[in-house]
């Protein structure tokens, strides 16, 4: 049996990662437009629109079967840090999930494993639940180093979290050079990869831990290519940019 077979307990999860689109009205007009069409999803619905946009969608999405999340937060609950947004701040306009090291952070705003490990402790313990973002560059895969890059961008973000927090971290997979190209990993690559996450999640805590932590893969993925992945045994979801933008193409994903 696969390990999805096994493990029914790892609901899929879904999330559109808007990134800097959308103000707050098209925000609104977008949800409003999404949430006839996901109602009937089995998936975990996410969407994850810029920090201006968090409060207006909230209310709309009051009630439905969609969640919020958000793109980044700093590690502190207050203070002179000008420009951050806080945990605190994420909770009470009801987001539930926060990205953390997407790579575009990393490349450019000086994102490092070491403030995305601060950021994922601080997330879990404000009761915010993280999604890590993991993945090689072009020139690393072309030197046969995904599996060290990802591997350890994965042990980095996770060091101190507590094996009862772990099965609330998601990870999202995302194969930079696949990001906004129209380039996906194969189906069977993004498992690979996903499988090796899964594993090294076990080797720090235990199988059945590993066996709840919900593992998705990003990078152009659309309303075409989303069967395909989802029927590979280890890939739980998916980490949507472009295609979230539209609501009939995120719905046929979120429906796929
Ligand atoms: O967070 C989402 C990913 O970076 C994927 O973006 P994309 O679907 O536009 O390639």
């Amino acid at each position: 049996m696969t390990s999805k077979g096994v493990f029914a307990l790892r609901r899929p999860i879904i999330a559109g990662n808007w990134k800097m689109h959308m103000t707050p009205s098209e925000a609104v007009k977008l949800v409003e437009e999404l949430i006839p069409q996901v109602k009937e999803a089995k998936a975990e619905v996410v969407v994850i629109p810029p920090f201006v946009d968090l409060t207006e969608v909230s209310k709309v999405i009051k009630g439905t079967n969609i969640l919020l999340g958000a793109q980044n937060m700093f590690w502190e609950e207050k203070g002179a840090y000008t420009g951050e947004i806080s945990p605190l701040m994420l909770k009470e306009i009801g987001v539930k999930y926060v990205v953390i090291g997407h790579s575009e952070r990393r490349q450019y705003f000086g994102e490092t494993d070491e403030t995305v490990n601060k950021k994922v402790l601080s997330a879990l313990s404000h009761g915010l639940s993280p999604i890590v973002c993991v993945g090689e560059s072009l020139s690393q895969r072309e030197e046969g180093k995904t599996f060290e890059v990802v591997l350890s961008q994965t042990k980095e973000a996770l060091k101190g979290v507590s094996p009862d927090d772990i099965v609330r971290v998601v990870i999202a997979y995302e194969p930079i050079w696949a990001i906004g190209t129209g380039k996906t990993a194969t189906a069977e690559d993004a498992n690979e990869v996903i499988k090796a996450i899964r594993n090294t999640i076990a080797s720090l805590y235990g199988k059945e831990k590993a066996s709840l932590v919900r593992i998705q893969y990003g990078g152009s993925v659309k309303p075409e290519n989303i069967s395909e992945l989802m029927a590979e045994s280890d890939i739980d979801g998916a980490l949507v940019g472009g295609a979230s933008l539209v609501a009939t193409d995120f719905a046929k994903i979120v429906n796929y």
